[in-house]
């Protein structure tokens, strides 16, 4: 069996990384003989809870779970780390937008960086779950300069899950029968979900989902704003933000990072932009990616109509602004 790994989860006792912990745990981000030594990190008034947490995946009994380091050290958690689920922050309430929280959050992301920077692998790979994500992966990258930008991502996985349900419930087939659905920008309300590429697979056979559904009103319009609305409607509905299926995302976007896409799929994903598709360049955009030998491209090609590109350059705007606020709260 191989060598085990080091990851760190941040917010180690919160709501997100208690479904999270499990699917590492268990094998389904780094692969069932993968062993893992997971670094938990979290603030000290969140300790005691932290040893519940220890105490539960050490009654999981887990073969693959080699060690729990929990801490409230960054220094003890990033330490030769080559995986970082970056999930510790405050979450939105109702009648907040994600980008709420930047005051609050962004400084996490700064002293993160600063310990990924001196303690981690510099191979780490950096998935940023805690909001706002694009912006808060982007100031993590910035202090740490040492680490290459691309391996600083954002999480957009959630959006593109929900947009495969919503469009398998829509069509009527397996979630796992469409793919290429693209969640373009920032992971907030003003993101575009688009299934313009989106394929569905019916006995063996490759369709694309517009030409299925014959609803190109549903798909501009009600799907688009379920998809960006989401996660205020779960905040509405459980008083809590989405937490078991922000692990899922998780859990899919750091393996699909690890492993790989498979022939002919892409999947979203938060990254640094180089200005594709006219996003602005140096903030973290989600574009479709493909993911070969743990690393990532933006898939090139793709058309866009012109209710698309005004999309695109909505979203953009908002992470250019977003950006600005996170200089100004940090150097504050
Ligand atoms: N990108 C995405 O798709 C999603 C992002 N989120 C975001 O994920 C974040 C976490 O959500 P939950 O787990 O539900 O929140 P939670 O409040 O249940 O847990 C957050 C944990 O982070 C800890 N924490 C705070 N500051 C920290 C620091 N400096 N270092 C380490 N740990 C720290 C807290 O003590 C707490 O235990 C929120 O910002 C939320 O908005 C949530 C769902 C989806
Ligand atoms: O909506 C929130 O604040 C939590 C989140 O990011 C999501 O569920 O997509």
């Amino acid at each position: 069996m191989a060598e085990p790994i080091r990851v760190v989860v941040t917010g180690a006792a919160g709501q997100i990384a208690y479904s999270l912990l499990y699917m590492i745990s268990k094998g389904d981000v780094f692969g069932p003989n993968q062993p893992v030594i997971l670094h938990l990190l979290d603030i000290p008034p969140m300790m005691g809870v932290l040893e519940g947490v220890v105490m539960e995946l050490n009654d999981c009994a887990i073969p693959i779970l080699r060690g729990v380091v929990p801490t409230d050290d960054p220094a003890v958690a990033f330490k030769d780390v080559s995986a970082a689920f970056l999930v510790g922050a405050m979450p939105r309430k109702q009648g907040m937008e994600r980008k709420d929280l930047l005051a609050a959050n962004v400084k996490i992301f700064k002293v993160q960086g600063e310990a990924l920077d001196k303690h981690a692998k510099k191979d780490v790979k950096v998935l940023v779950v805690g909001n706002p994500a694009n912006t808060n992966a982007l100031i993590c990258s910035r202090y740490a300069p040492s680490i290459p930008k691309e391996n600083f991502t954002a999480m957009t996985r959630l959006d593109q899950n929900r947009a495969l349900a919503e469009i398998a419930r829509a069509i009527n087939k397996p979630v796992d029968s469409v793919k290429n659905v693209v969640i373009w920008g920032n992971h907030s309300s003003t993101q575009f979900p688009d299934a313009s590429s989106a394929t569905v697979d019916m006995d063996g056979k490759i369709f694309n989902v517009v030409e299925v559904l014959k609803d190109d009103v549903w798909l501009n319009t009600t799907f688009v704003e379920t998809i960006q609305k989401r996660g205020a409607a779960v905040i509405a509905a459980r008083k809590m933000s989405s937490a078991m299926s922000a692990a899922k995302a998780a859990s899919d976007h750091m393996r699909t990072w690890f492993r790989g896409t498979a022939p002919g799929e892409y999947v979203s994903m938060g990254v640094l932009s180089d200005g594709s598709y006219g996003a602005p360049k140096d903030v973290i955009f989600s574009f479709p990616v493909t993911v070969m030998g743990g690393k990532w491209s933006i898939v090139q090609g793709l058309k866009l109509n012109d209710n698309a590109k005004a999309m695109l350059t909505k979203t953009g705007d908002e992470l250019c602004e977003e950006r600005q606020e996170a200089l100004v709260v940090i150097e504050a």
